[in-house]
């Protein structure tokens, strides 16, 4: 189990000191859709610049024309791209198939899906790397989660790997490792917290010991 850092409400600077304070404690550092918009696919280029040993996701949610955009986001150095599962098969397949070129992953983003079951079972036979189940922010503000969601995933996907995302915190944590995803990713729960690093140390701690 892999624990990604997602930063979105950051300038460049801001992320590179966040990153800084917990590196030793994440797998994967995601550039969130927000900081994306602000500051383009540079962000991930002076992330990925300044820390190599680190994998890097361009959170672009990707929604058409998936084949250029992985492949801009590739060349920015990003090791995995996320496309919308709403998006088009045909979509799909373009950015899986740029991927596999590139030598990337490629992590579905299953906000706003409705039938996650369905829609699981035909992007793992799509061949995509992840499946990542996710509430964001706008039904987080209304107490809604993702661990339902995740145990179906966890069900009915065979090939790629299961993740999660979206408000989780080191309280919720314990009830995520239950289900076993391969990636857990946490924003808030680890920018938001007056110790990060403390936070992210113990969050890997109970991650590793799984
Ligand atoms: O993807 C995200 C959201 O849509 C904003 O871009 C967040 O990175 C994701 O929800 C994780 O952040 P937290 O919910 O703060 O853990």
């Amino acid at each position: 189990m892999e624990l990604q850092l997602a930063l979105d409400l950051v300038n460049i600077p801001e992320a590179k000191e966040l990153v800084k304070e917990v590196e030793e404690y994440v797998d994967i550092v995601e550039i969130g859709t927000p900081v994306i918009i602000n500051e383009g696919l540079r962000a991930v280029k002076e992330i990925k610049e300044a820390f190599p040993h680190l994998k890097v996701l361009a959170d672009l949610k990707v929604m058409d024309a998936a084949g250029y955009e992985v492949m801009k986001a590739s060349e920015a150095g990003a090791d995995i791209v996320t496309i919308l599962g709403v998006a088009e098969d045909m979509t799909i397949k373009g950015a899986v198939e740029e991927a596999r070129k590139q030598q990337k992953k490629i992590l579905v983003d299953m906000i706003a899906v409705k039938d996650i079951e369905g829609r699981a079972k035909e992007l793992d036979a799509l061949g995509v790397d992840y499946i990542c189940v996710h509430t964001g922010y706008d039904l987080q503000a209304v107490g809604k989660n993702s661990f339902e969601d995740l145990a179906t995933i966890k069900r009915v996907v065979k090939h790629a790997k299961t993740a999660v995302a979206g408000g989780i915190k080191l309280e919720t944590l314990p009830e995520v490792i239950k289900a076993q995803p391969d990636l857990v990713i946490v924003g808030g729960g680890i920018t938001g917290q007056e110790d990060k690093k403390a936070v992210a140390a113990e969050m890997h701690r109970l991650i590793k010991q799984g």
